[in-house]
């Protein structure tokens, strides 16, 4: 925290808010309590029981920093809309300056959850908060299977994980450079190498503390704009509504240019049929008779 202190003094900042979200038990907690460098949040293997948010906030020398631990927001395979709306009210009023997305470095796929879990991110906050956005990966110290070497197995989760994200913050192909989200390796384990000044290292050497709170630096001065969470940004419109005016007019055009002309088609059809002969004998013994 101190050298976070250090870094944003030289940029003229005096508070940060970072809020961390992510799936459960990925190692929300456990990064707060390492950023924090105490245990402040309870670390539990299973899935923790209050589920609510809870923010630190810790100030020296005129610098405030806070940080906001949220409950992992899937439950059965879902989205929990009860635990989002709980995040949503506890952040109204605050201001995010950045946000950190946590995952595992140890998982080998990505699927349909993760993108919704952005996707609700993203639905709630805004896009723009992904311009604040950081993907953290947690278990860092592992042994990559298969032969793979460290690094490439490194970036062909983080490239996964990433392109999730920008799928479910739909950042278009062209937007990438503005939506920069650096990804930073953690590991919280107590049993986490370290270096000959005593830091925390992972596999690539990288001591991953300061290059953590240099990445948060960096991004709170990339000339984005933090996240103010108010009332018209939770209770605004929802995204997914945005098309919502069009159906009727979509529904009409099909009705008219579709439907319509294929309708005129089958009774032009139907009139210009060529009946079979048996068919046309039936007609005359309907009449004889
Ligand atoms: N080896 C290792 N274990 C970790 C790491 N981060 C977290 N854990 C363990 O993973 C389990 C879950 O960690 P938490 O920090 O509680 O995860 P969470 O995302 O806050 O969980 P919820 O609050 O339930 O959503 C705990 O047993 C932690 O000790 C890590 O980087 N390495």
């Amino acid at each position: 925290m101190l050298e976070l202190l250090r870094e944003l003094k030289d940029k003229n900042v005096n508070t940060v808010t970072i809020l961390v979200m992510g799936k459960g038990g990925v190692g929300k907690s456990s990064t707060v309590n390492s950023i924090i460098g105490e245990r402040v949040m309870a670390v539990s293997a299973f899935q923790s029981e209050g589920p609510r948010p809870v923010m630190v906030s810790r100030s020296k020398e005129g610098f405030t920093f806070n940080i906001i631990d949220t409950p992992g927001i899937v439950e059965g395979g879902y989205v929990n809309d009860q635990a989002l709306d709980l995040i949503k009210k506890f952040l109204l009023n605050k201001t995010i300056d950045v946000l950190l997305y946590v995952d595992r470095l140890d998982a080998y796929r990505v699927d349909n959850l993760d993108k919704q879990v952005v996707r609700a991110i993203t639905d709630s906050f805004g896009k723009e908060i992904w311009r604040r956005g950081l993907v953290i990966l947690t278990h860092a110290q592992l042994s990559p299977p298969d032969g793979l070497n460290y690094d490439d197995f490194f970036s062909r989760r983080s490239e996964a994980l990433l392109k999730v994200v920008r799928g479910g913050a739909r950042i278009k192909n062209r937007e990438i450079e503005d939506y920069s989200l650096p990804v930073v390796l953690v590991e919280n384990s107590g049993r986490c190498n370290k270096n000959d000044f005593d830091e925390k290292i992972v596999p690539n050497g990288t001591a991953w503390i300061p290059n953590l709170v240099k990445t948060v630096a960096d991004t709170v001065s990339n000339g984005s704009k933090s996240i103010l969470v108010d009332k018209k940004l939770i209770e605004g419109p929802n995204p997914n509504q945005r098309g919502k005016l069009l159906i009727p007019i979509i529904l009409a055009i099909q009705y008219f240019f579709i439907i319509k002309p294929i309708q005129g088609w089958i009774e032009k059809d139907v009139k210009n049929e060529r009946k079979p002969a048996w068919e046309l004998q039936d007609v005359d013994f309907a009449e004889q008779e």
